[in-house]
């Protein structure tokens, strides 16, 4: 049996730890997936467009590390790319795989359907190379190792998609076995000598600071590195606040946790630690405009930065130190320091008493959020939409164990239902919870029929607040309106005869009880409840955030802009 190209890209995915991928069928790929089909070790699962398609890779990633999207050139890649940004903003090793025009009509002034009718397909790989860490095109099969591996290498070391483009004339071409798969994955170690002075240099630098504590960002379990900053924390005994984007990756039941830092909008006071701080050891972070609440809570005191490759503080770079290993040796020489802590237990605010609504009483944001909080076990993955999603879901506390999704950094409404469908994929054995917005859903609601086809059980709580809510809150226009759904009703068309997903809808607190009943022992497929809340029902957190982050976009234009 021929081993080819095909054969080739299978191998190494599965070698990476890549065991089911994401596809939409198109005829400049379909030989491909077909060597994809074929390996044992590999199963194809389809979606019903590339938006989703590359968003569920996005998913599967956040759960599995390497994730892969196949699909064909340009209509399907375009609509990839979506997701690929997603990976590319949210630091994670998505492989984009498109199919491409056969070898021979390269330079032959042939017109080919799906390009845009010109003799030029160098635009596709042209486009991928500006939101990839590394796009390669196989021109021939003796190509093909060398720039599948070069792609996948670099994805992994980066935590950055990677793209590979094959033409259909490829996938079924000859080709050489791949050799020792520890070349494409091992990593690059800290050069001893910087790891050695980072560690010690900060250990002084932290030594002589009276109030130092840790914030926690997004890119610490990109880069793997959350035990190890577990284990620094407990060694300075310092007060440990998390960005929003990084919520879960330091466990709130921990006596060191101080809440979710996000300015403003902070929780359990964390926004008073950080501004009596003296240092702030920034571990993975990332300061953007969401992040900062439109740029009024960056930190105001010089920051100690830990990045997945290298370590800044007043007065030091040190290049091709691992995140992991550096905080695993700076654990070994930290002084404990507890004074924020201390502290804290001064600012600490008293526990808020939620109410509880009676079994009648209408369904407010509120109630949702309570009940929502019960679900949340050592086993729960909670994904939250880009909207009042955001700010509800940054308020749940986890129990140790529990998981939370957020695509802070991208932000692309509707994001959560692919990516925690092929999160689901990957972790079957999680319950996985979504909380999204009537606006979010509409963007990708088909892929719920992908959950009724694979049987997962994930609970989707649908915020149906008749529109665009958070857009209202930073500008609100007629745009902001939308057309309503009945989502409940519109999971019985994805059901058709053979489904067992189920459409449920809340009016009351008695009624979401009674739903989130049903939803917990659905095990056959998604459950489905439509939550309804009065229009202007949104927290007060996103009204103060709006607020703040419309004036960042309406800051005039430098010199009067002409
Ligand atoms: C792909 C994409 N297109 C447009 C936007 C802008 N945007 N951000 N949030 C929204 C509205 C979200 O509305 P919902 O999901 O209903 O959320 P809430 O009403 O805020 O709970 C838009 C339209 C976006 N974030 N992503
Ligand atoms: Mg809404």
């Amino acid at each position: 049996e021929k081993f080819t190209v095909g054969d080739y890209l299978a191998e190494r995915l599965t070698q990476i730890g890549i065991h089911q991928y994401f596809h939409v069928p198109g005829d400049y790929n379909l030989v491909l997936l077909d060597k994809l089909e074929d390996h044992s070790d590999l199963v194809g699962i389809g979606c019903a467009n590339e938006l989703n398609c590359s968003m569920a890779a996005e998913g599967y990633a956040r759960a599995n590390g390497p994730s892969a999207c196949v699909v064909t050139f340009s209509v399907g890649a375009l609509s990839a790319f979506n997701g690929t940004g997603s990976a590319y903003s949210e630091n994670l090793p998505l492989i984009l795989i498109s199919g491409a025009p056969n070898t021979n009509d390269f330079g032959q002034h042939h017109i080919l359907h799906h390009t845009l009718g010109t003799t030029d397909f160098t635009y596709q790989l042209e486009m991928a190379k500006k939101i990839t860490c590394c796009a390669v095109a196989i021109p021939r099969a003796a190509d093909a190792p060398r720039l599948i591996d070069r792609a996948l290498r670099a994805a992994i070391l980066a935590r950055k998609p990677a793209y590979i483009e094959i033409p259909c004339n490829l996938a079924n071409a000859a080709c050489v076995r791949p050799g020792p798969v520890s070349a494409v994955t091992d990593h690059v170690m800290s050069d001893t000598a910087a790891l050695e002075a980072a560690g010690k240099c900060a250990a002084e630098y932290l030594d002589g600071k009276l109030k130092p504590v840790i914030l926690v960002g997004p890119k610490l379990r990109r880069a793997g590195a959350e035990k190890e900053l577990l284990k620094l924390a407990e060694a300075m005994g310092c007060a440990v606040a998390v960005q929003p984007a990084a919520k879960g990756m330091f466990p709130e039941d921990h006596k060191q946790f101080v809440g979710i830092f996000w300015g403003q909008v902070s929780t359990c006071g964390a926004e008073s630690i950080l501004h009596w701080a003296d240092a702030i050891l920034c571990v993975g972070t990332v300061f953007n405009d969401y992040s900062t609440v439109g740029w009024t809570a960056m930190p105001d005191i010089p920051l100690m930065t830990a990045e997945i490759d290298h370590v800044t503080f007043p007065g030091a770079h040190f290049s091709r130190v691992r995140l992991a290993e550096f905080l695993a040796r700076l654990a070994t020489q930290v002084t404990h320091n507890d004074s924020t802590m201390v502290e804290y237990g001064r600012l600490r605010p008293d526990p808020v008493l939620v109410h509880t609504a009676a079994p009648g009483d209408v369904l407010t944001r509120k109630e949702t959020s309570r009940q929502i909080q019960q679900l949340v076990d050592e086993k729960t993955t909670v994904f939250v939409e880009t909207g009042d999603s955001w700010f509800n879901g940054i308020q749940l506390k986890l129990p140790r164990g529990a998981q939370f999704e957020i695509e802070m950094q991208w932000g692309h409404i509707g994001w959560s239902i692919p990516a925690a469908f092929g999160y689901s994929i990957r972790h079957p054995e999680r319950r996985t919870i979504i909380v999204i917005g009537d606006g979010s859903f509409q963007v990708t609601a088909q892929e719920v029929s992908q959950m009724v086809r694979y049987n997962l059980p994930i609970i989707i709580l649908l915020m149906n607040n008749r529109g665009y809510t958070i857009e209202v809150e930073i500008h609100d226009g007629a745009y902001n309106r939308i057309k309503n759904w009945d989502y409940a009703m519109l999971i019985q068309a994805f059901n058709s005869t053979d489904g067992k997903a189920k459409g449920l809808r809340a009016d009351t607190a008695g009624e979401l009880a009674d739903a989130i009943k049903v939803a917990t022992a659905n095990k056959g497929g998604p459950t489905l409840i439509e939550c309804t809340i009065d229009q202007d029902d949104c927290s007060k957190e996103l009204i103060t955030w709006g607020h703040f982050v419309a004036s960042a976009n309406a800051r005039p234009p430098k010199g009067g802009g002409y």
